[in-house]
């Protein structure tokens, strides 16, 4: 089990290094422990008066792999998540520490994928085992770039771009980003088509540790709503599952940035800090104020960092004596974040139709019941339907007087279908409202796969390899079918971007609208 249910877990997870800092880090076998031995008068030197400090986690994840990652830090947060219990799992540390490796992994390998396809693999394997429950669920993913908000699925058909317009609101009901798309999903591979195209769609850049390094805050989420399918009940469950890869803290002097990649270190360094004195307001019991606006990041991640969810923190850092001071400040964090404390439950709700339908029976039931009691009562039976207004009014008044103390909120009930059902419900439900106009419509939204005419055929001697690679693999690994059709969709895409939009090189795919093409898609796209 990984999360506790009173407090955030934290995790630490290292980047495998041939110039493991032997004589400074030190992992006990308890495998929770991390000692950092430092000499006191290096340059080194963090903090004049100490030189040795221990760090305990909930686990420490050194060589190990991205299964075992998964099974220690997201799965148990996954399944309370079915169960209806909000989760957030979120990755944190040093440029090029190992975050977006941890959290989405490699997208072209199915054995090294990340904490985000598993827990997408997860979600659906779940849903189709729980028979007994129907599952709604829907995806977003959005960027927070230099302190501006982008909508990273924006550039699939329908999601309607309205990056300029997306504001975080908080409405009492949780924080939710007006303005972001979200997706229905059905399937493990329309969520992943939604992964990887948003993954297409980040900002990335090469500086001195990281040649691919994430320059924006990333937050997938995962909508989930569970009904069940065998009780007439009108209770039904909701969660939302956070999973978080942030932009990496970098030493400007280190990564030697420059221009636009400088101006981006500064963004993410200060909203960083904003995180951290969120952190240690949440860690601080005594505090009443949490400042979460005082950047989108937090803002963003207001109800998903402490309050009632389960939250997990995995701590990314090297093992090489030359980045021990970021070791050493990533631990501090990660030590921060631990005594931040949770109570994570369930998000319960009524179905307001299901329950007026279910009261009306319930009234009509008693009805008869105390019509046939007033019948025998007279010696005459008489049915409720054949009932002079007089007794009919005299049972109705007997009902009252039964269902006292719960008349009133049968009546609220009925008042409020009848007069504000339906804002009332929009208010009260999980999607927001646009969302819901456009499930509705049956129109605007649609599950987040690109529809085939916007396939362009690979090269054709690549796409010859990677169905003999797809082949090979689908033999050995039959679960990786939906990450291969979903990375090959992914392949397709950047291939018609690159070929497209050569002029921009910082968003790789940028938002460019795609003229119908009328290529036969490979065979493979067709064998789901
Ligand atoms: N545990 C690991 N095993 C193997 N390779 C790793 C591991 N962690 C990181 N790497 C490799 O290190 C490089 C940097 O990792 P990654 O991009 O995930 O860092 P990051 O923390 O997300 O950086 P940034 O904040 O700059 O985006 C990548 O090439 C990645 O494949």
């Amino acid at each position: 089990m990984s999360a506790r249910s009173n407090g955030v877990s934290v995790f630490v997870r290292t980047r495998p290094s041939v110039n493991f800092a032997q004589d400074l880090i030190e992992y006990l076998p308890d495998q929770k422990t991390i000692n950092i031995h430092m000499k006191k008068d290096t340059r080194n030197v963090v903090n004049n008066q100490q030189s040795d400090w221990a760090f305990k986690m909930d686990g420490v994840l050194h060589n190990v792999s991205q299964s075992h990652v998964y099974d220690m830090t997201a799965k148990n947060v996954v399944l309370r998540a079915l169960d209806g219990y909000n989760g957030t799992v979120m990755c944190y540390g040093q440029t090029g520490a190992g975050k977006t490796y941890t959290m989405t992994g490699a997208t072209e390998n199915y054995k090294q994928r990340g904490i985000i396809p598993r827990a997408l693999q997860q979600i659906f394997r779940e849903t189709e085992e729980r028979s007994e429950q129907a599952f709604t669920v829907w995806i977003s993913f959005l960027e927070i770039y230099n302190e501006t908000l982008f909508d990273l699925l924006s550039t699939l058909p329908d999601a309607d771009s309205r990056d300029s317009q997306m504001t975080i609101v908080d409405d009492g009901n949780g924080v939710r980003v007006k303005g972001l798309s979200v997706h229905l999903t059905n399937n493990e591979e329309e969520a992943l088509n939604l992964l990887f195209e948003g993954e297409t769609n980040r900002i990335i850049a090469s500086h001195a540790l990281n040649k691919n390094s994430s320059r924006s805050h990333c937050i997938l989420t995962v909508y989930i709503e569970s009904r069940s399918r065998t009780l007439s009940n009108a209770k039904y469950v909701t969660s939302k599952l956070n999973l978080v890869d942030l932009a990496g803290s970098e030493r400007l002097g280190k990564t030697g940035s420059e221009g636009q990649v400088l101006r981006e270190a500064m963004y993410i360094n200060k909203s960083l800090s904003f995180l951290e004195q969120a952190i240690i307001a949440l860690a601080d019991h005594r505090r009443d104020h949490i400042p979460f606006r005082q950047s989108k990041l937090t803002y963003a991640l207001k109800d998903s960092l402490g309050g009632n969810c389960n939250t997990v923190l995995v701590a990314n850092i090297y093992e090489e004596a030359a980045q021990i001071e970021e070791t050493l400040s990533t631990l501090r964090f990660a030590t921060r974040m631990k005594c931040v404390q949770t109570e994570p439950a369930v998000n319960e709700h009524i179905d307001p139709v299901l329950q007026v339908k279910k009261l009306e029976m319930e009234i009509r039931q008693l009805k008869n019941e105390l019509a046939i009691h007033d019948s025998l009562a007279n010696r005459s039976l008489v049915s409720y339907d054949a009932m002079s207004d007089t007794q009919i009014a005299d049972i109705n008044f007997q009902v009252h007087r039964y269902l006292e103390g719960t008349t009133d909120e049968i009546e609220c009930l009925l008042l409020v279908v009848s007069v504000e059902f339906e804002s009332w419900y929009n208010e009260s439900y999980l999607i927001p409202e646009e969302v819901q106009n456009a499930l509705r419509d049956r129109g605007s939204i649609r599950p987040g796969m690109m529809p085939l005419n916007r396939v362009l055929a690979l090269e054709e001697d690549e796409q010859e390899r990677f169905e003999r690679l797809h082949q090979e693999l689908l033999s050995s690994s039959p679960g990786s079918i939906s990450f291969y059709n979903a990375h090959m969709r992914t392949q397709q895409r950047k291939h018609y971007f690159r070929a497209m939009s050569q002029a921009q090189p910082q968003r790789k795919t940028a938002r460019v609208i795609i003229p119908q093409v009328k290529n036969k898609p490979p065979s493979i796209l067709l064998s789901s």
